[in-house]
């Protein structure tokens, strides 16, 4: 059966196609209209939520996998992220006001919470929280991800957290970078493979209950009582299905309570952890003074002002579910953020452009969540890592285009 389909892209398609779903079309974007025939194999139960394959050849589109549990500090992660390439990500000009993307020039960021292929009152009769496998399409995650990477917009549906409904889809045009971020980047190989890098933000639960608190009792209303409730459901599929994704992840933050205050329980220093993976394509680890070493540091005295409990660097190789890593570690937290710049000379490898670049962006975004400690310092580092990471892809991709496209 012959399907007529409206494919967007930026590229010639020269190439093999094949269409999953037929989709309504659009006009306006750059299109080019192909007969397609049908391959007969329907990916995806839904109706709406179509995707076009091509293996076009020449797409640049860099896939970045960011996965941590609700409330832990993702949105916060892409904002400074975003920032570091130039530029403030807005939902999509004119779609769903209930958008959960993000589009910047550089960057497109989608929610995977727009995969649940239950919605609330699905997962509800269903007896399952959304962190369960089967509350997500991960047939249609991948062949999305997959077309975005080589360079095909797709209608991605769009779970709504106000109204707990999948809305109609909204289309997906191939950014420069993608980032998926959620609940699930990195659990179906198929869509682990094709990340080009991948991060995952691992809250201590101490530190997690403590946010969730700041933020559900404060902006949302909930009772503590019933915040309490909704961390000890999540707690088995989470331990299921989400924290084992970290064994996968190219750098993880790992965010913990203080070690300089004895039995801390008020959650406020934390102890943050940069795990980084070794022997990542165009990824070389930061490291503290003397690569390779193990170091510890406490830089508080006359260039660093550190009120009680102070501040404590740690540096060093270790093994982490079987993989070679190196680990930053900062633990307690800055009183004054211009005097980073001291703690930034004596980091290395940090993909900066120019001295002072890691100092800047965190003065620039202060007012964020963890601005004043490792969260916020190795969120911008990982920043500018991912910038570096894909100014190299580019460049290899330049050099040698179709070497490239086969890696
Ligand atoms: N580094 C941090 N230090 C202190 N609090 C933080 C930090 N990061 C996040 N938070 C707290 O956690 C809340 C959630 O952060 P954020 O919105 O970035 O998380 P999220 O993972 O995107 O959440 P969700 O998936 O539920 O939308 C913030 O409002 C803030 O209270
Ligand atoms: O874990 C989540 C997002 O990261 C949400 O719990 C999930 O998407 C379900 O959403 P809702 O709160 O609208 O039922």
């Amino acid at each position: 059966m012959a399907a007529v389909c409206t494919v967007y892209t930026t590229q010639s398609l020269n190439s093999s196609c094949s269409i999953s779903t037929p989709t309504k079309t659009h006009l306006g974007f750059n299109q080019k209209q192909v007969v397609f025939y049908s391959t007969g194999k329907r990916s995806s139960k839904r109706s709406s939520g179509g995707v076009i394959t091509c293996s076009a050849g020449d797409s640049q589109t860099v896939v970045i996998g960011l996965a941590a549990d609700s409330g832990c500090g993702k949105s916060t992660f892409m904002r400074r992220l975003t920032s570091v390439f130039g530029g403030a990500a807005e939902p999509p000009k004119g779609g769903n006001p209930d958008s959960n993307t993000l589009i910047s020039d550089m960057t497109t960021v989608i929610c995977l919470d727009d995969y649940h292929s239950l919605d609330r009152n699905g997962r509800k009769e269903k007896g399952v929280t959304a962190l369960d496998p089967r509350a997500n399409d991960f047939d249609l995650m991948y062949e999305q991800v997959k077309a975005i990477k080589s360079g095909v917009a797709v209608e991605k549906p769009i779970y709504n957290h106000v109204t707990g409904l999948l809305d109609p889809p909204e289309l997906i045009k191939p950014p420069k970078i993608l980032v998926i971020e959620g609940l699930h980047p990195m659990f179906d190989e198929r869509v682990r493979d094709l990340l080009d890098f991948s991060i995952y933000l691992d809250i201590s639960n101490e530190v997690k209950f403590a946010w969730k608190i700041q933020r559900d009792m404060a902006e949302r209303g909930h009772s503590l009582e019933s915040i309490k409730a909704s961390i000890e459901a999540r707690k088995p599929d989470f331990d299921a299905y989400i924290d084992p994704q970290k064994q996968y992840a190219d750098a993880v933050i790992e965010v913990l309570p203080t070690q300089l205050i004895p039995d801390d329980n008020e959650g406020k220093v934390l102890r943050v952890r940069l795990i980084m993976k070794e022997g990542v394509k165009h990824f070389s680890p930061v490291y503290l003074f003397d690569e390779g070493s193990t170091i510890s540091w406490i830089p508080c005295g006359r260039k660093l002002t550190c009120s009680y409990p102070g501040i404590k660097f740690a540096y060093g190789p270790d093994s982490y579910f079987g993989n070679e890593v190196s680990i930053l570690e900062m633990d307690g937290q800055f009183d004054r953020l211009d005097e980073l710049i001291y703690v930034e000379s004596h980091l290395s490898n940090l993909s900066t452009k120019f001295y002072g670049e890691v100092t800047q962006q965190m003065l620039k975004h202060a007012d964020f969540p963890g601005s004043n400690n490792g969260t916020g310092l190795f969120q911008t580092i990982v920043g500018l890592k991912i910038r570096d990471l894909y100014e190299q892809i580019i460049a290899s991709k330049a050099a040698t285009p179709l070497e490239a496209t086969k890696a």
